[in-house]
């Protein structure tokens, strides 16, 4: 039996350094975010458009997270564990929903990008497990995002992590906005390498029971 277990979480939360320890177990595969696709098509960075003038690019980068995500959730699933950084799901329901409601996106993007989503969900079958949503506050993420020092990144502010805090905790917490493709664990991601690293493994097993 395959399973698909998302791991969610705000920008530099730490969900690729929970997927790369994940990665040591044979058993499961890990995808990360195709984020080099993202700053990357066809020569074009539509990332750093998106964050230089989001009114004009949201809907353009917006698109093509949506495109690749889809092509994630798609391919072929290789082990008998497959651990995902994100899903299509979050990228609808935090990040557009974060341009739209904080007026950088105008209604008929917002309109068209919801069809567009709306039609994937109800035509295509996206199976999800579990997600693993690694909860921050959002001063651990800017302290860890200046560190990390993504160039597209530098102009995030405060404010910005913070929106997204509240969309994820407002979709996966308190569970009030929009419906919940699985069952949520939740795992305090404020803490030391060390002891997020001692967290993954006395949560392996409610991960790996995922698959059964
Ligand atoms: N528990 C931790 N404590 C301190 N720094 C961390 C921790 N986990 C990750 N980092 C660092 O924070 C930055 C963001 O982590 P990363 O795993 O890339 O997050 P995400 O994939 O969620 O954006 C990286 O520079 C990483 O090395
Ligand atoms: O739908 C999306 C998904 C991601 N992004 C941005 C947010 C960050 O700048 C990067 C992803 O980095 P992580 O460190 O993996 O969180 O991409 C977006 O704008 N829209």
């Amino acid at each position: 039996v395959k399973a698909v277990i998302c791991v969610e979480g705000n920008i530099a939360s730490g969900k690729t350094t929970c997927l790369e320890y994940f990665s040591k177990t044979s058993s499961i595969e890990v995808l990360t975010e195709p984020i080099s696709k993202w700053r990357d098509v066809r020569g074009h960075n539509p990332l750093a458009l998106m964050y230089q003038d989001p009114q004009r690019w949201g809907i353009t980068l917006q698109t093509y997270v949506q495109l690749t995500m889809l092509d994630r959730h798609l391919s072929a699933v290789a082990a008998p564990v497959r651990m995902m950084e994100r899903s299509l799901f979050s990228a609808k329901y935090i990040f557009v929903e974060n341009l739209f409601r904080s007026g950088k996106m105008p209604e008929v993007d917002y309109a068209v990008l919801s069809e567009w989503f709306d039609w994937i969900t109800a035509n295509i079958c996206i199976p999800v497990d579990l997600i693993v949503y690694l909860q921050t506050s959002p001063q651990t993420c800017h302290e860890r995002l200046k560190q990390r020092c993504r160039e597209e990144e530098k102009v995030i502010p405060l404010e910005y992590l913070e929106s997204i805090h509240q969309l994820y905790e407002e979709w996966l917490i308190r569970r009030s906005s929009w419906p919940v493709p699985a069952p949520v664990l939740v795992i305090p991601a404020d803490h030391n390498l060390q002891r997020m690293l001692h967290q993954y493994e006395e949560n392996r097993a409610k991960i790996l029971a995922a698959s059964l």
